[in-house]
């Protein structure tokens, strides 16, 4: 691999005596790995049914090595949201941000999702789950990533942070800030990147990550935790950028991220936690924990519950087993369940204000393709469980209508148990109702 001389030189002089094995081991394979979505299964359940080989990521709970000849995204699990594709060593952040069930959680930089997901996962449905990324391109991923994997306490925001941080001051427990940056550590996971590396200015990323990071820290409640974390080696952006930012605000502490799993200090600070691809078995990343020890404190009022439309009241009796409650709001024809944690929030670019239950038109009620990866099997009247194997599960996925036995009326149709999406049998025939942009091409 043709590496850039500067960026060889940079990582001569922070690497040092290591500098030949970091170097050598970009001849070496790339290392692959999902997470496993513990909204839709358990570990235990998923590796059960696993038609993959896997081993475990040292520093992931959920996390598992795969190997580079089997295709997962071509798997139907992977259309269920049974797992997430994701660089192993992208999973270390949300590891070290200790979420816990019932918090406020905001991921500031999301797009496309991957830490999001990890995150709510970790929510297992409580508190709040605020999700922005500024780049209205990338929040179309993010929007699908979030509703694919079932999340549903969600606030999903295309926005600033200076614009966020005039809603959410000093209201979350925790803040995610996976920074934009110069990208070094995903060289060898895509060439292309090294292309843009020499070609862009990588001199602007300190001045955004600054910018970032500061509107972050006011979001976060004192006592509250934030993990700062790129793909990147270069000492501007990482430990440079923590040192500045704790010597402006001495109401924030630097705390310990554990060396578990072949994870190294940083260079010349040693509570943060660096990913070195010649150290372990992922492409590499930096990690800081921060926590707010002092800081004015603000109450928040929760939104007041608006009541069930009756036509989704009418829904949920004709075709499911559960009833949901909450908060439901209505934006432009699109009726949401709003997170328990809601409050009223002013000039922000929402995109999903919860979990989308799908359409009210002339006071008919159309249900979405994100409620239907919301629910469990069980939560349905009537439900058309496909096997794996069977050749119907990709003409479903192509939206292709497809003859099976069954109830008349609106099914939800899974895979092996876990939930595709929904269609309306009449007589054998399905309609199609997978989401017409998810459909294989
Ligand atoms: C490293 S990527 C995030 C990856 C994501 N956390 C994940 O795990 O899937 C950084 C993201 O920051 C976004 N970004 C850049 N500047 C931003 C800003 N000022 N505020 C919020 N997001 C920003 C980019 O659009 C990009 O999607």
């Amino acid at each position: 691999m043709k590496l850039p001389v500067k960026f060889l030189d940079n990582m001569k002089e922070i690497l040092k005596d290591e500098f030949d094995t970091f170097f050598k081991s970009y001849d070496e394979k790339r290392y692959y790995g999902f997470r496993i979505n513990t909204l839709k299964i358990s570990v235990e359940e998923f590796l059960k049914i696993s038609p993959f080989n896997l081993s475990k990521i040292p520093w992931s709970t959920d996390g598992f090595y795969y190997e580079e000849d089997i295709r997962p995204a071509k798997h139907p699990f992977y259309n269920s949201g049974l797992y997430y594709i994701q660089e192993p060593s992208a999973m270390s952040p949300v590891e070290f941000l200790d979420v816990k069930r019932g918090h406020k959680v905001l991921d500031l930089c999301a797009a496309p999702g991957g830490k999001s997901i990890q995150i709510a996962s970790r929510l297992q449905g409580e508190g709040m789950l605020v999700t922005n990324d500024i780049n209205s391109n990338r929040v179309k991923p993010l929007v699908k990533n979030i509703e694919m994997y079932g999340v549903h306490n969600v606030l999903v925001v295309n926005d600033s942070p200076d614009r966020l941080c005039k809603n959410f001051e000093g209201f979350f427990d925790r803040v995610l800030v996976d920074a934009p940056c110069s990208g070094e550590g995903m060289f060898r996971k895509d060439e292309k990147l090294i292309k843009s590396w020499e070609k862009d200015d990588i001199s602007i990323y300190p001045k955004m990550q600054r910018e970032i990071l500061d509107e972050a820290g006011k979001m976060l409640k004192v006592g509250g935790k934030l993990v700062y974390s790129t793909c990147t080696f270069n000492k501007d952006e990482n430990e440079n950028m923590i040192q500045e930012f704790l010597d402006k605000n001495d109401n924030f502490e630097l705390l310990n991220i554990e060396k578990i799993g072949g994870i190294s200090e940083g260079l010349g600070v040693k509570e943060v936690g660096r990913l070195w691809p010649h150290k372990l078995n992922g492409e590499g990343h930096f990690l800081a924990l921060l926590q707010k020890v002092d800081g004015e404190t603000k109450e928040y009022k929760r939104l007041k519950n608006k009541k069930k439309p009756e036509c989704f009241e009418e829904f949920e009796k004709e075709n499911m087993n559960i009833s949901l409650d909450g908060n439901f709001i209505t934006i432009n024809d699109n009726l949401y369940l709003a997170p328990k944690d809601m409050i009223d929030i002013k000039s922000l670019k929402a995109v999903r204000t919860g979990l989308l239950l799908g359409k009210v038109v002339k006071n008919r009620f159309k249900p979405s393709q994100a409620l239907a990866m919301a629910l469990k099997k069980e939560d349905f009247k009537r439900v058309i469980n496909l096997d794996s194997n069977d050749t119907n599960v990709i003409k479903y996925l192509k939206g292709e209508t497809i003859f099976t036995e069954g109830e008349n009326g609106f099914n939800l149709v899974c895979v092996d148990g876990y939930p595709l999406g929904f269609g309306k049998l009449n007589r054998g025939t399905l309609k199609n109702g997978y989401e017409k942009s998810w459909r294989w091409v």
